[in-house]
């Protein structure tokens, strides 16, 4: 296969490395968007900037400047962007005459999008809503589970869930990575898998919030286990199938995330917990901790779907400096007793 990533951070990255793994000896190629960053690639054989100490192999084909020339061979299109650059990617794929018609496009974003000056349309949509705005005819689908970019890249076992209702993109997600350290699981529901992995991004802030304040792991537990249900609860007034919760997108991608000190999100909630101010953390991550943009987005989508989200609502009033530590622990412990 020809697998074209669009995309040179840290997931787009580990995704095409993974592909180059493959018995099949599939022809990758990684774009990345500045052409700096990809002469640097080239040069030294590592991503220094995004995934520091990885070696990619000479067979990984990194290119940067005009998308659309690339287009024309793909049997896979992966896009490895934050959810923020999701419009405007499958712009890019609408209007190129290049992309083979029925062509796979995948994306890897996690998160809803975030509001923007240029399209107030509906706060919060999941990555298959935008792209039935901006590009219907496209075939596509989501890659999702719990995958710390890292780990992939070091070839560490890891699942990934294949959702779209398309069966050719779940084969394609299947024939590009399904070998080795790498299983794929099928899954039909794509509002569940990419309500998941926004949503978790978000408890992942909460949950080394209350790490960091040193709430003892008993709290950690009763977050994790409410922050659970609190995103089937949205994922079900959306439209997502409930088990799909119980499967990598969601508890997953919950518990590595809510847990795993190389989350971006979590590292996020532990520094708010040290007193850093969101910007100073911001400027010192390099990278996305895409929880930080949608926390608020998805805590709107929720209000118009009539779902209550409490700990959501915490970590927004926690990145918005609205209340303090105290009471927003405080708001959470003294909620009126409900039926689990
Ligand atoms: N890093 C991880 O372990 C995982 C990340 N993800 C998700 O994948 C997405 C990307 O994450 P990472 O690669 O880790 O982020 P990163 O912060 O390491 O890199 C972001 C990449 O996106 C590019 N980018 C940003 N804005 C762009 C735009 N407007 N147009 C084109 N490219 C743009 C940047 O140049 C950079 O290459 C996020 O939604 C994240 O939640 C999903 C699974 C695992
Ligand atoms: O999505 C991820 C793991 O599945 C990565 O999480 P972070 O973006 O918090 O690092």
């Amino acid at each position: 296969m020809q697998v074209l990533v669009l995309g040179a951070g840290a997931w787009g990255t580990a995704v095409a490395l993974a592909a180059c793994r493959h018995p099949a000896a599939h022809q990758v190629t990684l774009w990345a968007r500045n052409p700096a960053q990809a002469d640097a690639m080239r040069q030294q054989r590592s991503n220094t900037q995004y995934l520091p100490g990885i070696a990619l192999p000479d067979t990984l084909h990194l290119v940067s400047g005009a998308i659309a020339p690339l287009l024309s061979t793909a049997d896979l299109v992966i896009l490895a962007t934050p959810v923020s650059a999701l419009r405007a990617m499958l712009t890019t794929l609408r209007t190129a005459p290049t992309l083979p018609p029925h062509c796979p496009v995948v994306w890897l974003c996690k998160g809803v999008e975030p509001p923007a000056g240029d399209h107030p349309v509906i706060t919060g949509l999941l990555p298959h809503e935008v792209q039935a705005q901006v590009a219907p005819g496209l075939r596509t689908g989501v890659l999702s589970g719990p995958s710390f970019a890292l780990e992939v890249a070091q070839d560490k076992p890891t699942a990934l869930v294949a959702a779209s209702p398309h069966p050719a993109v779940q084969q394609a997600l299947l024939a590009a990575f399904h070998s080795g350290t790498v299983r794929i699981y099928a899954n039909e529901d794509s509002i569940g898998v990419e309500l998941g992995g926004a949503v978790k991004n978000v408890l992942a802030i909460a949950t080394g919030f209350c790490d960091g304040l040193e709430l003892g792991l008993n709290a950690r537990a009763a977050l994790v286990t409410r922050g659970l249900a609190e995103m089937t609860r949205l994922g079900v007034a959306l439209g997502a199938k409930p088990e799909t919760f119980m499967g990598m997108a969601g508890v997953g991608d919950l518990v590595l995330t809510a847990t795993g000190n190389l989350s971006r999100n979590r590292k996020v909630g532990l520094l708010l917990a040290q007193g850093l101010t969101l910007p100073q953390i911001l400027s010192s991550l390099g990278h996305v901790a895409e929880g930080v943009y949608c926390a608020r987005a998805v805590l709107q989508r929720a209000t118009q779907a009539g779902v209550e989200m409490p700990i959501t609502q915490g970590v927004v009033q926690l990145l918005d400096g609205q209340a303090s530590p105290a009471r927003i622990v405080q708001e959470l412990l003294a909620r009126e007793p409900a039926q689990e």
